[in-house]
């Protein structure tokens, strides 16, 4: 797909692949995510932030040479791996997932620190977002777009600690998905949302 073909706002199919960036493409991401949660806990010396910036210099360099189009990345379609290859979410491994809901593990992590060793709130937005606009598409075969998303709040969500996520199709009204998700540790409800999404018109921006 050239950056022309995609229709509207979001691709025109969801363009999922398990091979683009190759076979070592999800320790890749895994690597930079932990790159991430290291920079988020680091105390770091003068001198080992001097070396660093020179490190990243050059891996950003020959990152910024190989960088493509949001329509040909592998990341957000390789749906072989966590959060579908995507480090801007929160990594998920897919359960189950049909045109009903999907039940997902999640995983919060250093990076996502809020305090106190909890999640930050709009991670769990992000999570619960993503998620629903998953069971959106899984309902309607089409591109979702989130209209409205509420998040409840419930108690601490843990870091280090395997997450369960479960969404719902609550009702369809024509273009119209309303969807709820719950995110827990164990039995204990973490938080809670409602949201409704929007299946897009063909061309819709
Ligand atoms: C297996 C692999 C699967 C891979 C899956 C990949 C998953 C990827 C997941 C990624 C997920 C990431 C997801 C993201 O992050 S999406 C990014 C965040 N969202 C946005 O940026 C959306 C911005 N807004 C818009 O684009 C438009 O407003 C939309 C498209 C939402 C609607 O504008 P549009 O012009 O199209 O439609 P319409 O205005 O005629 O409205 C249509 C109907 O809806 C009703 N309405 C509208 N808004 C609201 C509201 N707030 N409360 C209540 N009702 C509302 C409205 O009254 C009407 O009802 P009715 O009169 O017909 O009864």
């Amino acid at each position: 797909m050239t950056d022309e073909q995609h229709e509207g706002g979001f691709r025109t199919d969801m363009a999922i692949s398990v091979d683009k960036g190759g076979p070592r493409y999800g320790e890749f991401v895994e690597s930079a995510r932990l790159f991430m949660d290291r920079v988020r806990a680091a105390m770091p010396t003068e001198e080992l932030v001097d070396d660093l910036i020179d490190e990243l210099a050059t891996i950003n360099a020959k990152l910024e040479a190989v960088a493509i189009d949001e329509w040909n990345s592998p990341s957000g379609t390789r749906i072989d791996l966590p959060a579908r290859g995507n480090i801007t979410l929160p990594p998920y491994l897919v359960n189950r997932a049909d045109a009903t809901g999907v039940d997902a593990t999640l995983r919060f992590t250093r990076f996502h620190l809020g305090g106190n060793n909890a999640a930050h709130g709009g991670y769990i937005g992000t999570a619960f977002d993503d998620l629903l606009g998953m069971t959106g598409a899984l309902a309607t075969g089409k591109v979702t777009r989130t209209a409205y998303l509420t998040v409840n709040y419930r108690s601490i969500t843990p870091l280090y600690t395997d997450l369960s996520v479960t969404t719902q199709v609550t009702k369809v009204d024509g273009r119209k998905i309303f969807v709820a998700a719950q995110m827990r540790d164990g039995d204990r409800l973490c938080a809670e949302a409602d949201g409704l999404f929007i299946a897009l018109n063909p061309g819709q921006p």
